[in-house]
């Protein structure tokens, strides 16, 4: 099934053409990385998909077009985490996650059990049951990241889109996330998230798109993608290239133009 499916999609901003036309589709149980240099447009395609930029081209969600949803039923189809990671509110963690509900509950009905299970489930996978009382501007920038994943987590949409969901988080808890998130896409949600760390993108996403200067250069799986001619010419570094476990190993060394 497709979840999300984007058509010559443009987007202007200001003076700057940022996307050209892009096309793609993502089936139930993928996994994408979005990657891309700074600038490339990663986070605007992922706004377009929210309705918050404007947008030319056609983007639907699970076959509904998305610019014609209201927020509510947007948000039954698609979780989307920002990439500031800023909390405005000072209020307890738990209080945060239990936000992710909100387009399941009718008006200020109180929490149902398959809520507070559904909370508690997303922080236990986010590993923050332990400050779930905490106030939450209180915490550390990753702990903070860590409670706005579990909130969209919490929402259980079929599709995710997350900007940069592994900044900020030490290693163990940026390869839980990966796993998490290759373990949804196995049950049959599908995970887009926007990633710089290409070494994670390479090891555990199941498909990764390659923006430049808002056009899509690459689309497949990551050794299609990931070559050391498209690092070279996109990202301007030189990579080793190894295996490990059965999956690809990969790692920025140097700038192109340094190494010999
Ligand atoms: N409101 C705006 N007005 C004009 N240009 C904008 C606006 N927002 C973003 N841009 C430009 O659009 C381009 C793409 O930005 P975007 O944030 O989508 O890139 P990105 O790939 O997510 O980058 P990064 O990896 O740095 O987060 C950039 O050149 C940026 O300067």
């Amino acid at each position: 099934m497709t979840l999300l499916s984007v058509e010559n999609l443009s987007v202007r901003l200001g003076h700057r053409q940022v996307l050209n036309g892009l096309g793609f589709e993502v089936e139930a149980g993928e996994f994408v990385g979005l990657i891309g240099p700074n600038g490339a447009g990663k986070s605007t395609l992922l706004r377009s998909v929210l309705d918050l930029v404007p947008t030319q081209g056609h983007i639907r969600l699970s076959g509904e077009v998305a610019g014609a949803m209201n927020a509510r039923r947007r948000a039954a189809r698609v979780a989307y985490l920002a990439q500031e990671r800023e909390i405005a509110w000072a209020v307890p963690v738990e209080t945060i996650v239990a936000l992710g509900r909100e387009p399941h509950r009718a008006g200020f009905a109180a929490l149902t059990a398959q809520d507070k299970t559904t909370i508690d489930d997303a922080m236990q996978r986010m590993d923050i049951e332990a400050f779930r009382d905490r106030i939450a501007t209180e915490l550390s920038g990753g702990e903070k990241a860590r409670v706005l994943t579990a909130r969209a987590l919490a929402q259980d949409a079929p599709l995710l889109l997350a900007d940069e969901p592994t900044a900020g988080l030490d290693p163990a808890h940026q390869i839980s996330l990966m796993r998490l998130f290759a373990s949804l896409a196995a049950d049959g949600k599908s995970v887009v998230a926007s990633l710089h760390d290409l070494g994670l993108a390479a090891r555990w996403c199941s498909r990764l798109l390659l923006l430049h200067e808002g056009r899509i250069v690459a689309d497949g799986a990551p050794t299609q993608v990931l070559t050391p001619h498209t690092l070279r010419d996109i990202y301007g570094v030189e990579a080793f290239f190894g295996e490990a476990g059965g999956a690809p190993v990969i790692q920025p060394l140097d700038l192109a133009d340094v190494l010999p």
